[in-house]
């Protein structure tokens, strides 16, 4: 399923798990080029752009996102991290061929969102793994009441899009909205993802 996966070169950084949940980056100023100014209507919503990344791709579109956006970031960390061996999908042992053969695995996830009740649109960003979220992305979903909320999917991949993986996530909610989401890839610049975030007619704080 994932034969064209390419980015096992560029080598997982599964130590690098520090959390920046909730850099709290709003400030008054916003320098960036919103385009969003000419639809500000009654409510501005504010943002949360939550990310599982194992090797770094996810997470540069993340930070794409919250620093285009000016929102608040938070990285989903495994609370056992993932190791090379674990990532090897050609390893019918490894630990990630065994949670994508188990809809029902639930990886434990290191901290959570402080206050989710204060964001009215959450970003959730994961790799395709296998054709679908990792599980973590399950627990995560799982995790918090998200209705109410717009959630907006995006993934990254080694070619695969998102097939059904943000419709089987969603799934595990209930009441909130779904955008449709988006395959980015690591190389989009910061503009070229915020193309697509500005296109999708919602309201953000600012
Ligand atoms: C266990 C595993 C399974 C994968 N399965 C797929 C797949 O089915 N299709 C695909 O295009 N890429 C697949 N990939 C590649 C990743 O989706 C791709 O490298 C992604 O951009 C990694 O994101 P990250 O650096 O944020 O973890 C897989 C990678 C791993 C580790």
């Amino acid at each position: 399923a994932c034969g064209n996966s390419a980015s096992q070169t560029e080598q997982p950084s599964t130590e690098d798990t520090s959390v920046e949940s909730k850099a709290d980056t709003n400030s008054a100023e916003n320098s960036t080029d919103m385009e969003n100014t000419d639809n500000q209507d009654v409510q501005d919503h504010k943002v949360l752009v939550a990310y599982f990344s194992a090797t770094g791709t996810t997470k540069g579109v993340a930070e794409h996102i919250a620093n285009g956006l000016n929102a608040d970031i938070y990285e989903i960390v495994p609370e056992d991290p993932y190791t090379d061996a674990d990532l090897n999908y050609n390893d019918n042992n490894s630990r990630t061929t065994i949670e994508m053969n188990d809809p029902n695995a639930r990886p434990a996830i290191s901290g959570s969102v402080e206050n989710m009740e204060q964001y009215d649109i959450i970003f959730v960003g994961y790799p395709i793994w296998w054709g679908e979220a990792p599980r973590i992305v399950s627990t995560f979903m799982e995790s918090y009441d998200f209705s109410g909320k717009t959630i907006v999917p995006f993934c990254t991949s080694g070619g695969s899009g998102m097939g059904s993986s943000a419709a089987n996530l969603e799934q595990l909610t209930t009441g909130a909205q779904w955008l449709s989401g988006e395959h980015l890839s690591g190389s989009d610049s910061q503009d070229e993802v915020m193309e697509w975030v500005n296109g999708l007619g919602l309201n953000f704080e600012e």
